[in-house]
């Protein structure tokens, strides 16, 4: 697994201290910040008039960086502030902008809104006196960028701190923050666009990036591709959902175990009515997945029960979860995909941002929690955890979540570890429900797999 790094406030602040105990200053990083914005600026706008808002921390100062760029290659700009600059990097940014400053409050909009307000600095709500006048001034611009993050999101944990405003265009710098993954931030942050400005940074948090899953070989067979078995329940639908995932996700065979045998589906799916502790007791069996469509109810129970027990590799979702509410650690690190009422269920209400309450909901259960949702969030015991890039508003459709555990179950069974297998199969989930486009159902999903899979050669 090895997306880009996604770093906190604090963790960029220490990347940034790094760089400069080698001899780099502020006002270097500054310089380089405001060239990288003032570029993608310019692509992205051409010769507009500009008006860029500057804070009073580094973003203002990067603001004034960007605003002295853009003048430099003939564009009208102008500039207002909240304030006066409170740091020294800022403050030498400031004095090299030769034209006025305008107070924010009254200032008079422009057909290109540079928003350098505040960026991962911003410790509390957006006072009125600020929201009021950026509100005004983003609504009357064609076009927004946003440096470093859109003023007025929680950098850790992408919380709304300001009026919500949605830009064409957000210049991540050095690295990408939590907010720019997490919503209701990640939604405003239009063409998301990463500024290397020479500030490494390594994290134990990535955005979940294309996997590599090579083509079978001459060596391979079927069962070294991988063997899902899938519990069938009380809707055997959400099942075969799942299971056909599995084979489209690259599986090499994939048992329905259970009493609705013959009911739809590919002929390719071995259907076996065996109790499932038999057919689990197969040792070329990659992995059992239980829960879509099981049911609550005792014979429900008796299968988690079986599948728990069998020492295989699990991906446990849907009413498997509701289920286990109230468990503790699970043994053989199993994969669990709970959407939020799941997790709530399961886990209770916890503390802090999606990633906090899935790493914690990881490390209680030792499992893998896969925290759906328009940002899903996986998260293993040690500590991992990746953000999805944001997937198509279409994927909340009944029968996606059913797709989404196939598919990590064949992944698993090809023999990835249980946090490289939940990763590919969300990053696989979001790529077929792009390419299956808009009014997707579940079943588009699976039909726009194996293009999907084609990619991750
Ligand atoms: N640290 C560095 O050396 C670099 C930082 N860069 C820029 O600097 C930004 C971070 O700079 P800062 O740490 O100065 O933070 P910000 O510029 O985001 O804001 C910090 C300032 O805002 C004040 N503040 C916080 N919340 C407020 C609120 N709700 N209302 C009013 N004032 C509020 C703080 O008291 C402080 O003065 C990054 O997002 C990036 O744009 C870049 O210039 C690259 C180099
Ligand atoms: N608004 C949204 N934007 C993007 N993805 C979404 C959105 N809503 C749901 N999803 C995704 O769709 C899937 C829904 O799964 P789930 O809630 O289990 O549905 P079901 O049980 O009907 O299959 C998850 O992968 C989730 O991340
Ligand atoms: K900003």
């Amino acid at each position: 697994m090895n997306g880009r790094p996604i770093l906190t406030a604090a963790e960029t602040r220490a990347a940034e201290a790094a760089v400069f105990a080698t001899g780099v200053t502020v006002e270097q990083a500054m310089e380089a910040a405001g060239g990288v914005v003032a570029e993608a600026a310019w692509r992205h706008a051409g010769r507009v008039p500009t008006l860029v808002l500057c804070g009073p921390g580094n973003n203002g100062g990067d603001g004034y960086v960007i605003a002295r760029l853009l003048k430099a290659r003939g564009l009208k700009v102008r500039v207002a502030a909240s304030g006066e600059p409170k740091t020294d990097a800022a403050r030498a940014m400031r004095a090299r902008w030769d034209g006025p400053v305008e107070p924010l409050a009254d200032v008079a909009p422009a057909p290109l809104l540079i928003d350098a307000l505040f960026g991962t600095g911003l410790a509390r709500p957006l006072d009125p006196a600020i929201a009021a006048p950026l509100e005004r001034l983003a609504k009357a611009a064609r076009l927004r960028i946003a440096v470093d993050l859109p003023s007025g999101v929680g950098t850790d944990d992408g919380a709304l701190l300001g009026p919500g405003i949605a830009y064409e265009m957000t210049v991540a710098l050095a690295v990408l923050k939590p907010a720019h993954r997490l919503q209701p931030a990640a939604a405003l942050m239009g063409r998301l666009v990463l500024g290397d400005i020479d500030i490494p940074g390594a994290s134990k948090l990535v955005e979940i990036a294309r996997p590599h899953l090579p083509a079978p070989g001459p060596a391979d067979h079927k069962y070294t591709r991988g063997h899902v078995v899938v519990a069938e329940g009380a809707m055997p639908g959400a099942a075969l959902l799942s299971a056909m995932a599995a084979q489209r996700g690259g599986a090499g065979y994939v048992t329905l175990a259970g009493r609705a045998t013959g009911q739809g589906g590919p002929a390719a799916i071995v259907r076996r009515d065996a109790p499932l502790g038999e057919i689990l007791a197969d040792d070329r069996v990659g992995v059992a997945l239980v829960g879509p469509g099981l049911g609550r109810d005792a014979a429900a129970r008796a299968l988690l029960d079986v599948a728990l027990a069998a020492g295989r590799p699990l991906v446990l979702d849907a009413d498997a979860l509701v289920l286990l509410a109230g468990s503790g650690a699970l043994s053989g690190m199993p994969i669990l995909t709970p959407h939020e009422g799941e997790f709530t269920k399961l886990f209770g209400e916890l503390p802090g941002s999606r990633i906090d309450r899935a790493r914690a909901a990881a490390e209680r259960s030792r499992a893998v929690v896969v925290l759906k949702g328009p940002d899903t969030v996986v998260a293993a015991p040690d500590g991992r955890a990746a953000i999805a890039a944001p997937a198509p508003g279409w994927l909340a459709t009944a029968g996606t979540g059913d797709v989404l555990a196939g598919l990590i179950a064949a992944n698993r069974a090809r023999g990835l570890d249980p946090f490289d297998a939940a990763c590919a199969g969300v990053w696989l989930h979001g790529y077929a429900a792009r390419l299956a486009g808009a009014g997707l159902i579940a079943d588009d999903l699976i039909a726009h797999l194996p293009r999907a899979l084609e990619a991750c050669l």
